[in-house]
């Protein structure tokens, strides 16, 4: 039987050398000539000792450990447990990190690197510059404790825009801002319109507290498909005129919510509403959002900062508008939020619960994203979580290089629903299939509010059923070699949700450092971006070729080779092709003779010839 010290540690030649950690360094590249990274004086030290502790990699130390399995001998599982239980008493929150098989050397070994991880963020906490290729400094906790901005305009700044926030909900609430043509006389939805940072935050937050009879009702377009605006502005109906739309984007400039604010702004239009006297903007000053809500005279406007990233933003105006007008608790949010930030600026490893979630997902996926995080809570009202931890982890987390410009490929992917409504879905694969993951159970204690519950069959509620699957699909998992952590709250309240959210924002700031990436830029998604607006470029030209083509008489319908050249792209003739197919499926005038599905038998035209330069 494996005792507790057995089952961490393997043998003692386990414990790292240099030299046997440099042939475990797997060799990076330096092959990025358009990489750089601007170095950064204040942030240098704790960095520096960072980098090169992550470059003695422990991936070749963790495998070796791993080899001893996990603990099966329950009494010693118990031990520790015990031994590694976090509680933090006031926010009632507790962390199990029994079943995740780390040994008593790695985290030693691990100890250094966490020091330099804990040094650099008491630096971004000071306001040194985190974000190095964006020159920006990382301020999201500030947001819940104003004192600790490093100057005291961005003090004033939050004090001012919270107080704002709350006043302005208030009068909207009380119906002292109110629509100027709803029967209502008050506001009574919120149409949110913003994608990514700019949304998750806010659904998750709406999802998990909202009353069930909230003062405003909130809805949401965070994509720029035409069927689910349509979908969400349907539902609205007549309520259309009592729907406060909170534009919320950062850059003020994000494609899918510019799009989704002008289909919105048609709907106003054709149902002869004034959209100004309806729009909130929530936007960095002076962005084109900004200027537009400005210049429309919209509502009110609230500020976005440079210094919070999207992803970190829930605590910013972007979160806190929308859930105050739903009459959630933000100031309660927020004191969760920093009672968490305090217990996770802790240095000591074992009173850090963000830093003990940093260890398990190093020692899960060897440091390098080798498994996926699989989140599951055990309650519906936190749905949502796995949702909008899958942008926060992985969006910082997902980086090509490090910082000193090594080509690393790093991230830690996220899914999951909710339990036990997975049990019934892929719960059979993580228990016998390919074993590519670790969970992260969240249980809530409180099953309902006290006085409404009762037994549905002798000794036992329906939340007990909850509970018994949590735990029984814990141990089924664990049984089979499958490591999880366990967070438990007693409710979910708005003080339990700002902690939640508090706890995993450090956590991945604190294993970014350990990885040692830029957990606060994403250099990714500009890719993708600037590749969906040459798509949109590229269906100009064909248009603006095929206008000309049809123009001739007689019209001449042109195969897909003749587009192409005509338009000088014949590398994209592809693209070509999927753009003509999806015109033809939107009755865009244009005409397709032959089988899509025969590509090389298409010949296709306009329906109209367009004088006008309309494709320019
Ligand atoms: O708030 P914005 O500027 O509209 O950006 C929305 C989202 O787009 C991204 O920039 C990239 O997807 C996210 O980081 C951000 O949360």
């Amino acid at each position: 039987m494996a005792s507790l010290s057995g089952l961490c540690s393997s043998s003692p030649s386990l414990k790292p050398t240099h030299d046997r950690l440099a042939k475990l360094t797997p060799s990076f590249r330096k092959d990025s000539p358009a990489f750089s990274t601007r170095s950064n004086s204040k942030l240098s030290v704790a960095r520096e000792v960072s980098a090169d502790l992550s470059k003695t990699n422990s991936v070749g130390v963790l495998k070796e450990a791993k080899q001893g399995g996990l603990e099966k001998d329950p009494k010693a599982l118990w031990r520790r447990y015990v031994d590694w239980l976090y509680q933090h008493k006031e926010l009632g929150l507790y962390l199990d990190v029994s079943r995740v098989g780390f040994s008593d050397e790695f985290v030693e070994e691990m100890e250094p690197r966490f020091q330099a991880a804990f040094k650099a963020m008491e630096e971004l906490e000071k306001g040194a510059i985190a974000n190095p290729d964006e020159g920006r400094m990382v301020g999201h906790y500030w947001l819940r404790n104003s004192k600790l901005a490093p100057n005291s305009f961005l003090q004033v700044q939050i004090e001012k825009t919270l107080d704002a926030v709350c006043k302005f909900a208030d009068d909207v609430i009380s119906g002292k801002i109110k629509p100027p043509s709803s029967p209502e006389g008050r506001f009574t939805q919120i149409l949110s319109v913003g994608i990514g940072g700019s949304a998750l935050g806010p659904q998750f937050v709406a999802e998990a507290l909202a009353p069930d009879n909230p003062p405003l009702k909130i809805r949401f377009i965070d994509n720029t498909d035409p069927a689910g605006i349509d979908h969400q502005i349907a539902q609205l109906g007549p309520e259309l005129a009592s729907t406060l739309v909170i534009v919320i984007s950062k850059s003020g400039g994000t494609p899918e919510t510019r799009n989704g604010l002008l289909e919105v702004q048609k709907a106003f239009r054709e149902a002869g509403l004034n959209f100004s006297k309806q729009g909130v903007a929530i936007t960095q000053e002076n962005s084109l959002l900004d200027n537009t809500a400005r210049i429309e005279g919209w509502v009110a406007r609230f500020p976005m900062y440079d210094w919070v990233g999207g992803r970190t933003s829930e605590m910013s105006a972007v979160g806190l508008l929308p859930a105050a007008l739903q009459g959630i608790d933000i100031r309660e949010m927020l004191v969760g939020a920093s009672m968490m930030d305090n217990a996770t600026r802790s240095t000591v490893l074992r009173d850090n619960p963000a830093a003990l979630l940093a260890l398990c997902w190093y020692w899960a996926c060897d440091g390098v994203g080798s498994k996926d995080m699989v989140v599951l809570p055990y309650k519906d009202s936190l749905l949502l979580f796995s949702r909008y931890l899958q942008q926060l982890v992985m969006e910082s987390l997902g980086k090509e290089f490090d910082l000193d410009g090594n080509r690393v490929n790093q991230g830690l992917s996220v899914y999951g629903n909710k339990g036990s409504t997975d049990q019934h879905a892929y719960i059979q694969q993580l228990r016998e299939g390919v074993h590519n993951f670790f969970v992260t159970f969240i249980e809530v204690l409180r099953d309902r509010p006290p006085g409404h519950d009762w037994e549905l069959e002798p000794g036992v509620t329906c939340g007990d059923y909850l509970f018994g699957m949590l735990q029984g699909t814990r141990s089924a998992l664990y049984a089979n070699d499958r490591e999880s952590i366990a967070v438990t709250v007693q409710e979910v309240t708005p003080r339990s949700v700002g902690a939640l959210i508090a706890l995993y924002e450090r956590a991945v700031g604190l294993y970014a450092s350990l990885v040692n990436i830029n957990a606060y830029h994403q250099p990714g998604v500009e890719a993708g971006k600037k590749a969906a607006g040459e798509v949109l470029a590229l269906q100009k030209r064909v248009l603006a070729v095929l206008n000309d083509a049809s123009c001739e008489q007689p019209i001449e319908p042109l195969t897909l080779e003749e587009v192409a050249e005509r338009c000088h792209a014949p590398e994209d003739i592809e693209m070509i092709y999927k753009i003509i197919e999806h015109m033809a499926a939107n009755d865009r005038a244009l005409i397709a003779e032959g089988d899509c599905g025969s590509p090389y038998s298409l010949k296709v035209f306009l329906g109209e010839c367009n004088v006008d330069e309309l494709y320019d």
